[in-house]
């Protein structure tokens, strides 16, 4: 069902949201982490997305799902890391992916094993591999080889059970040199790679602050086929979708003209911060929107 069906239901939503997975490690911050996927179903989601599984045992994150009716739309790589401990300590840490460091060849492969891992145990169909930070002085141009080659033997290795990975680009005042910034960047790591299970991640909050232009880039990439999934945020503070300069109402319906048909990730933190409750409240948005 596409957004434009979706709001054309007059007053009330469906019980269900097809479209838009909430991404727990931004919504219901208030909540324990295991808690937030029966907050998120109540709260008439059907599917869900985090930045990292590996503090949790796999088991326990399938139950929650399975408890909760909740699909697992995707997940991230380990940001870096060669075991648990390391992996565990990695984003807080300052890492912020290894695919682009050609030193850290073993954390990259035992990143891959490690999330693939989880995603036989998930049914996650998606895994986001994270481009990691420009070491300095390092031009982006020299390193494109390498990451393509990295790329291609980490796609393989994801065909063999049916996973796709997604690269996304991220804007340069969250994340000062992270390597992958432009929709067009990605596209050429893409042809680069050139495996049928490699796609990209298209944030829209990352593209209005780096590039602008965000409909015209939907319009652009949507029909290659090559975006495997979305995700939302109110710019330039990356709250609810209704706050801010990008216009949802506009940007959802053109999805329903593109055809879109993936899962809308709901990456933003709830304006109300830790207020118990602070997620749902904010919820708003979607039925403001009703067409
Ligand atoms: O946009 C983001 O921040 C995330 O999608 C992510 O995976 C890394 O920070
Ligand atoms: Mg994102």
């Amino acid at each position: 069902m596409g957004c434009a069906t979706l709001y054309a239901l007059p007053h009330s939503l469906p019980p269900t949201m097809p479209r838009f997975a909430a991404n727990l490690s931004f919504l219901y911050p208030d909540l324990p982490f295991l808690e937030r996927f029966e907050a998120a179903a109540r709260d008439g989601f059907t599917a869900v997305e985090y930045l990292f599984p590996y503090a949790w045992s796999k088991q326990d994150l399938a139950a929650r799902l399975r408890g909760n009716g909740l699909q697992q739309a995707l997940f991230n790589a380990p940001a870096a890391g060669a075991d648990l401990v390391s992996v565990g300590r990695a984003w807080d840490s300052g890492a912020r992916g290894v695919l682009c460091l050609a030193e850290r060849q073993d954390e990259f492969r035992y990143g891959m094993a490690l999330a693939l891992d989880y995603a036989a145990t998930l049914e996650c169909p998606r895994i986001h591999v994270m481009a990691g930070l420009l070491p300095n002085a390092v031009l982006r141009e020299s390193l494109l080889q390498a990451v393509a080659d990295r790329l291609r033997w980490a796609c393989a290795l994801a065909a063999e059970q049916g996973v796709t990975l997604l690269i996304e680009p991220i804007n340069l005042r969250d994340m000062p040199g992270y390597f992958l910034n432009r929709q067009d960047h990605a596209h050429e790591i893409l042809d680069a790679v050139a495996a049928a299970n490699l796609q990209v991640q298209m944030d829209l909050y990352h593209c209005q602050v780096q590039e602008g232009d965000v409909a015209t880039k939907l319009r652009r990439y949507l029909p290659t086929g090559r975006v495997g999934h979305l995700q939302i945020a109110g710019v330039p503070d990356r709250q609810e979708p209704d706050a801010g300069e990008l216009n949802y109402h506009y940007l959802l319906a053109l999805l329903d003209e593109l055809g879109y048909s993936g899962w809308v990730g709901c990456e933003y933190r709830p304006r109300l911060g830790l207020q118990p409750g602070g997620t749902t409240a904010g919820l708003g948005w979607r039925q403001r929107w009703s067409f």
